[in-house]
């Protein structure tokens, strides 16, 4: 792995590699006054926007095809669009899908810096390489008025409780991130009025700190932010800062405050195929986990998955090998009807090894009981082998999912009554 190809710490290379920031960190567990994720056009760029945000095996899909279509990626990133350690699930098990498969590829994170300090083995395990840290004031009259709650636990603090443990958290965060060697970059959000005179202490400490780079980055007013009428720095304004912080700490001049969902090279748009293919990535069927080996398909005839839950004696297991082809495992009786609940809590026993089941149709009983034990229940209509390959390699299966939810009351006499399977 070459870790000068990340274009936001090397800017002689920003117009020939690019990067990809996977949305899936839809929350935050702080709230910035100038910052706003609600609202997205497409058509703009600002930090914390994304058109859609994505599942861990959703953003593989998508992964796949921005790596097929777009060359010279060399750095995929979770910057959001909230906090990818107020989603530390989710952020974790993508950044691991991504090392399994792609082992050259750099990792890089953007974080508050509040809730990464028990991941910072586990990220160095992976070798990710890059973290930046987002730290807007050391002091605690100017902190203050930047965040109006901190989520700290199960508490909500307010302005000035909470801007003491996050700065505590995040210089706790920064020395833990150093320790383990990860290139580390600190942004600041250069806010007139209110930090613009406090960042050349914020410099210094970081530099003390061993931090390789500085990013301040120029406010944008967001409209429907607490900050939203406040004005933009002046370009002189940025100039003076970087300036005086230079004195201190290599500076990064180039950000491009990217949306979270950016990809490519830094400053372009991401292009309406990629867009679609994001927000389609959206609505396919999320995949849990890894470590279940098989899949479960109703079948009458072991080659179509042509049968609806309720009617099946008998689950067909298929795996798949090394080489990527798909086989024939076993068959597993299914619990006998009756016994209400408890017959779909027996199912879900009888497949925990499985990471998905593939019927024609069942009921919203089964279906919720198999949900909460994370066996992914796909409705469609298709070849078992196609099907089965799709959930294996994480590929779209738009192709053969029902999308008629009345499918299942369709093909069952009991219509409108509920559908009893
Ligand atoms: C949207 S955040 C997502 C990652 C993480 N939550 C964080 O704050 O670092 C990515 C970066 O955008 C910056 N940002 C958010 N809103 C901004 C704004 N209105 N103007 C300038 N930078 C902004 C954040 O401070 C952060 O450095
Ligand atoms: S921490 Fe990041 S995502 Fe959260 S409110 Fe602040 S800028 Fe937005
Ligand atoms: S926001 Fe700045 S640092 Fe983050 S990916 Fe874009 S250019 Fe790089």
């Amino acid at each position: 792995m070459d870790l000068s190809k990340h274009p936001c710490f090397n800017a002689k290379i920003k117009g020939t590699y690019g990067r990809v920031h996977l949305p899936v960190a839809p929350r935050c567990n702080i709230q910035c006054n100038y910052c706003h994720r609600k609202h997205d056009c497409v058509n703009e760029t600002r930090p914390g926007v994304s058109s859609a945000v994505l599942k861990p095996s959703q953003a593989m899909v998508y992964l796949d095809y921005v790596l097929e279509k777009m060359k010279n990626i060399s750095v995929v990133g979770i910057t959001g669009p909230g906090d990818p350690f107020a989603n530390p699930d989710e952020t974790m098990e993508t950044l691991r899908l991504v090392r399994r498969k792609y082992p050259e590829m750099i990792l890089c994170l953007a974080t508050n810096g509040l809730g990464i300090g028990p991941y910072i083995n586990d990220l160095a395990g992976m070798n990710v390489s890059h973290v930046t840290v987002t730290l807007n004031a050391l002091d605690s009259e100017i902190g203050s008025q930047l965040y109006a709650f901190v989520r700290h636990g199960k508490r909500t603090l307010a302005p000035k409780p909470g801007f003491e443990v996050l700065l505590e958290k995040q210089l706790d965060a920064i020395c833990g991130i150093k320790e383990k060697n990860i290139i580390t970059k600190v942004n600041t959000v250069i806010i007139p009025g209110i930090n613009d005179g406090h960042i050349e202490a914020i410099a210094e400490k970081m530099a003390e700190l061993k931090v390789d780079v500085l990013n301040c980055i120029p406010f944008y007013p967001n409209k429907g932010s607490n900050f939203g009428h406040l004005e933009e720095p002046s370009e002189s304004l940025m100039a003076d800062i970087r300036k005086k912080a230079a004195k201190h700490i290599p500076q990064m001049y180039h950000c491009q405050r990217c949306r979270a969902d950016a990809a490519g090279i830094l400053g372009e748009d991401n292009g309406r195929k990629i867009t679609k293919k994001l927000q389609e990535c959206a609505q396919m069927p999320e995949i849990h986990g890894d470590d279940r080996p098989y899949v479960a398909v109703a079948s009458l005839d072991g080659r179509l998955v042509n049968q609806h839950l309720g009617k099946a004696e008998e689950l067909l297991i298929y795996a798949q090998k090394d080489n990527g082809g798909i086989y024939f495992v076993e068959a597993r009786k299914t619990p006998r009807p009756g016994g209400g609940k408890q017959r779909w809590e027996d199912l879900s026993a009888l497949l925990s090894d499985c990471r998905a089941l593939m019927v024609t149709g069942l009921g919203d009983s089964p279906r919720r009981i198999l949900s909460q034990k994370k066996i992914d229940v796909l409705e469609l209509d298709g070849t078992i082998v196609e099907a089965a390959e799709a959930v294996f390699e994480g590929h779209s299966m738009d192709f053969m999912i029902q999308r008629d939810v009345e499918a299942c009351n369709k093909k069952n006499p009991m219509a409108g009554m509920g559908c009893g399977f």
